[in-house]
């Protein structure tokens, strides 16, 4: 189980930024954006934990933080009950986190790749090539292993990076718009592998502007708006708030209904 509470991250803006500030959002103050000013959730083992919000709501900072990619400024990010903002090391061990910008050594084909990323966690031997090649299978690799990555297509590379974020069987996965530019078939082997994720016990939290995908995999979602979750139940309580079955229009009564808050 993860638990996040109150999360808050701010970049600082340069002079020459604050100098000609032109931005209407409120949180552009003080020589700082803060991009994510209260954001909190929690996902249950065997849980899947839809991340919605507009562009630039803060969805990103968020799981960046959770990856402990980014220190919060303040908040607390519990799993199992330690919290990874004060000992980040173990954060690393239990989080498997995909970016939108992870990047694959682009000269190691991608069954290089995932067993570096396997040897990093202090896999070998047996285990490494056991772990290695039942991803390979699950996320349908196998005749692209022997390839470079910098020639793999972005369906490739995209399983290539699911598969060595998982490498280490994180206690959470943590998925930052796992389907983006992905193609029918590849979405598909990329959704029903959340779902075996989920299957197993691991709480999933993804991002994502696709709410058919929230439809068919989530158990729960939390909205993010200008920094702040607004949302946070089942889709039943989304539907509901929103007052709509239909989870676009629900999203968007939920987002105009905060707003004019
Ligand atoms: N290093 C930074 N310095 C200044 N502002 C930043 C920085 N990183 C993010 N931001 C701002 O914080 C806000 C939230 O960004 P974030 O990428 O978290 O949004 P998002 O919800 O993931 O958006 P999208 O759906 O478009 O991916 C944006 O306005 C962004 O410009």
């Amino acid at each position: 189980m993860i638990q996040v509470e109150g999360l808050q991250k701010r970049f600082k803006l340069s002079k020459e930024h604050s100098k000609n500030k032109t931005s209407q959002d409120a949180r552009e103050r003080d020589g700082y954006f803060h991009s994510v000013e209260s954001v909190s959730f929690q996902c249950q083992q065997a849980e899947v934990l839809g991340l919605l919000g507009p562009n630039g709501a803060g969805k990103t900072t968020t799981l960046r933080m959770l990856s402990t990619a980014l220190t919060p400024d303040s908040g607390a990010i519990l799993v199992g009950g330690q919290d990874i903002v004060k000992n980040p090391l173990y954060g690393r061990r239990c989080i498997g986190f995909l970016s939108g910008t992870t990047g694959l050594y682009g000269r190691l084909t991608a069954k290089e790749n995932v067993e570096y990323f396997a040897r990093l966690h202090g896999l070998k031997g047996k285990a490494l090539k056991a772990r290695c090649e039942l991803l390979f299978e699950t996320l349908d690799m196998t005749a692209f292993l022997d390839k470079r990555s910098d020639s793999l297509s972005t369906g490739m590379k995209q399983k290539t990076n699911i598969a060595r974020a998982v490498v280490h069987q994180p206690q959470v996965v943590i998925l930052d718009e796992p389907t983006t530019g992905l193609d029918i078939m590849t979405k598909q082997t990329v959704l029903t592998f959340i779902r075996q994720l989920k299957e197993q016990g691991t709480p999933v939290i993804f991002s994502t502007h696709h709410l058919d995908e929230v439809d068919m995999l989530c158990d729960k979602v939390c909205v993010i708006d200008k920094g702040i979750s607004c949302f946070e139940g089942d889709l039943d309580a989304f539907r509901t708030l929103g007052r709509n079955n239909e989870l676009n229009q629900a999203f968007m009564t939920i987002i105009r209904e905060t707003q004019d808050v």
